[in-house]
């Protein structure tokens, strides 16, 4: 039966997302009230530049004031995408305070302070849903949260980021550098003017580390994660791979140690064999992998980012939270009964790429060869290159422990005939 007394609905930020968040609540408006049971109304939207031209809202509910908005106390749900750390914390938290439920599409922040919010809302009784925080649109937090509960999760792998997935896809297809294909990526409005939280991986690393802590019913914060950005692979990184059949993608891996007692989350770059769904995931699309004890591997794959699909999620998260308002009820909160540690990345077990340039001479495979044997690295394959006395040497290692391999790079460096080490890159996927 549908409730007369409609919902009320503040919205902090109308950018991309929260301009198309406003959009679908009113064009959608009885279909969202027929599934939640109430009509809900856009009361309150708090920006910062009034003056602006904003379709579709009611001029009178917009304010500057989005502190005394969250305060009004008729509020049922406060929707946040306005983004960064403050004043979004404060005005969760008073959101809170004032008996409004929330819904986020904040990753830094959660990332960041997940734990202290989620305490809050749970000590008012109220839900916090991020859905759009990880990988837009796709489903991926509630099926982590509600889904996969009765399973056991032991590895997420995945591409969280859009724009540095369109700038190595463009740097495989074309042999583009990274700067021209930043440059595009630009021009095209898929990287930001200032690219540095995309392509350094810190927004990658914020996913990783709501993902692992969802994953693992454990607390990982954003400095938990390790994180590599991908600014240094080279168009020489992708023949590389090439020559091994692989591609290169950022990628967000987060794992549950063989031994079960610990966790490890990182963001970086990899070799990953082109017959790996993985590598199929074009321009800025997202796609995770998830693989379980009961489940076995599944697949989430859609669009990452951009205002609508990004809307969609954060309208699907209002339902929730309304459909909870009506029942009297609260979905999930924050479940990190696990605790288990974050171990640092020596404690990853993967397979390396080295590219490394050596004097052409008799005895250098060798020496090599040996600094790896020495630190218990084994050797899958060696492929040289020589020319004019110098030659380039790529080993490809099987599985070892990230701490034996930065000590063999560490050794490999030592040697005198060893010029440089031109490229380090894991290999993932297989
Ligand atoms: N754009 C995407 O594709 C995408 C995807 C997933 C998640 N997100 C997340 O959604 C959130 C919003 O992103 P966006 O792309 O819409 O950003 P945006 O910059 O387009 O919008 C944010 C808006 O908030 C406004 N704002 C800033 N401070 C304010 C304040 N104190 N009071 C009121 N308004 C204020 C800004 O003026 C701006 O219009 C961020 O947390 C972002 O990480 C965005
Ligand atoms: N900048 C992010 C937006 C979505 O979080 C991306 O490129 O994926
Ligand atoms: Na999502």
């Amino acid at each position: 039966m549908m409730r007369t007394r409609p919902l009320k609905v503040a919205l902090l930020g109308c950018g991309v997302v929260g301009s198309e968040v406003a959009r679908i609540m009113t064009t959608h408006a009885d279909d969202l009230a027929a599934r939640i049971g109430a009509p809900v109304e856009l009361a309150g939207v708090a920006v910062r530049r009034p003056s602006k031209v904003r379709e579709g809202i009611d001029p009178s509910l917009v304010t500057t004031d989005a502190t005394a908005l969250v305060k009004r106390g008729d509020i049922d749900v406060v929707v946040e995408v306005i983004g960064g750390i403050e004043p979004a914390r404060s005005l969760i938290t008073t959101a809170f305070e004032h008996g409004a439920s929330v819904v986020s599409a904040n990753k830094a922040l959660l990332a960041q302070d997940g734990a202290a919010l989620h305490a809050a809302a749970e000590e008012r009784g109220r839900d916090l849903y991020y859905e759009a925080a990880v990988a837009g649109a796709i489903p991926l937090i509630r099926p982590l949260r509600e889904s996969l509960a009765g399973d056991k999760v032991n590895r997420v792998l995945g591409i969280v980021n859009g724009t540095t997935n369109f700038i190595l896809d463009k740097m495989d297809s074309t042999g583009a550098g990274y700067q021209e294909a930043l440059d595009e990526a630009t021009a095209l409005g898929y990287a930001e003017a200032d690219p540095t939280a995309d392509v350094e991986g810190f927004d990658a690393a914020a996913k990783a580390a709501i993902l692992a802590g969802i994953a693992f019913h454990s607390r990982v914060r954003l400095d938990d994660v390790y994180r590599e950005g991908m600014t240094e692979v080279t168009a020489a990184d992708f023949r590389s791979a090439k020559e091994m059949g692989c591609t290169i993608k950022l990628l967000a891996i987060c794992e549950r140690a063989e031994d079960g007692g610990s966790i490890t989350a990182r963001v970086h770059p990899a070799m990953i064999p082109l017959t790996h769904p993985l590598a199929s995931v074009r321009g800025a699309y997202n796609a995770v992998f998830v693989e379980s004890d009961a489940s076995g591997q599944l697949m989430f794959y859609g669009p990452g980012a951009g205002g609508s699909p990004t809307a969609s999620a954060v309208l699907g998260d209002l339902v929730a939270v309304c459909r909870n308002r009506l029942s009297g009820a609260t979905g999930p909160g924050e479940s990190a009964y696990a605790a288990l540690p974050v171990s640092g990345m020596g404690e990853v077990v993967t397979r390396y790429h080295i590219s490394l340039d050596v004097a052409d001479k008799p005895g250098v495979l060798a020496q090599v060869a040996t600094v790896f044997a020495e630190h218990g690295v084994s050797i899958d394959t060696v492929r040289q290159q020589g020319k004019d006395g110098e030659a380039s040497l790529v080993v490809v290692t099987h599985r070892a422990s990230d701490a034996s391999l930065s000590g063999t790079v560490e050794s490999l460096r030592k040697l005198d005939t060893v010029r440089g080490v031109a490229s380090i890159m894991r290999v993932e996927g297989e």
